[in-house]
């Protein structure tokens, strides 16, 4: 089958594909050995959406979690005009836990000519387990505001900055804790939560895909200091970002500077 030609499409499609796969191999692997379940996810899902992007964008270079190749100076990702940065499986921990939903597929595609500051063309989050992908191709509407009374901030379940408890106390916020980067923004994005905050350590593939799909819906996205999120740079540690409906940022920004050193 011959996947689009429109790059957010494809990024849908592949998406898409790795995440068929990551299901069907928590089936044939099962969960008693969850540090086989997770080498096996990543290893699959990896070569599914190397041999893919080598097959259909052969001129394109590629920035991946599962890749040590491509993450240091002197790749060709540095000089190429286009970079997919991926993550073929975000929440592995999630991913190896029998039940839990809130794991994804990122694929994202970076042009040294994009006009955003983070200059991501286009990008897909497939939440297998749920059911759903998000791509730029088709952005979802931009979220209304949450029937709840008190915000809500998704944060990490497993490594929740240190921060987080007090920022959620300044402002009078209720901490959902779920995995995935992609899950949590998807969760921004669907209007379950009003933002998602993190800090304290994650790379580029964390975070490229659903900051393509947040900032296409018109959601807010940038460092927890509010400067640009920037990506295929030489070092690909990206370890903070803050994603909330562009109303919230002014408010969420003035509360985070409060709580960051220096
Ligand atoms: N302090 C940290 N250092 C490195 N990676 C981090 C991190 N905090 C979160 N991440 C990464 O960001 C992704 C989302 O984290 P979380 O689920 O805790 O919110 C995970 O990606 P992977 O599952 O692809 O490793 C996780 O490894
Ligand atoms: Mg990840």
């Amino acid at each position: 089958m011959t996947p689009p030609v429109i790059d957010g499409a494809f990024a849908r499609w592949l998406a898409g594909r790795a995440g068929d796969l990551l299901l069907r191999t928590r089936e044939e692997v099962g969960f008693a050995d969850p540090h086989a379940l997770k080498a096996a996810g990543d290893k699959l899902s990896h070569e599914l959406i190397r041999t893919e992007l080598a097959r259909w964008r052969p001129g394109d270079a590629v920035l991946s979690e599962e890749d040590g190749d491509s993450r240091g100076a002197g790749t060709d990702r540095l000089a190429a005009e286009r970079v997919w940065i991926v993550d073929p499986l975000d929440g592995t921990r999630e991913f190896s836990e029998e039940g839990r939903d809130d794991w994804a597929v990122h694929i994202a595609l970076w042009g040294r000519r994009g006009t955003s500051p983070h200059k991501l063309l286009a990008g897909a989050v497939a939440i297998p387990a749920q059911h759903r992908t998000l791509a730029t191709d088709f952005p979802p509407a931009y979220p209304p505001l949450g029937p709840h009374p008190r915000l809500r901030l998704a944060a990490s379940r497993s490594r929740p900055p240190a921060f987080l408890a007090g920022l959620a106390a300044d402002l009078d916020a209720e901490l959902v804790p779920m995995g995935s980067a992609g899950v949590k923004i998807a969760a921004v994005v669907g209007g379950e939560v009003d933002a998602y905050v993190h800090g304290g350590g994650q790379y580029e593939w964390d975070s490229a895909a659903p900051v393509a799909v947040a900032t296409a819906t018109g959601l807010h996205a940038s460092r927890i200091d509010g400067s640009a999120l920037k990506y295929n740079e030489t070092d690909p540690r990206l370890p903070d970002l803050v994603v909330c409906r562009k109303d919230l940022a002014p408010r969420l920004l003035a509360a985070l500077r409060q709580h960051l050193p220096g």
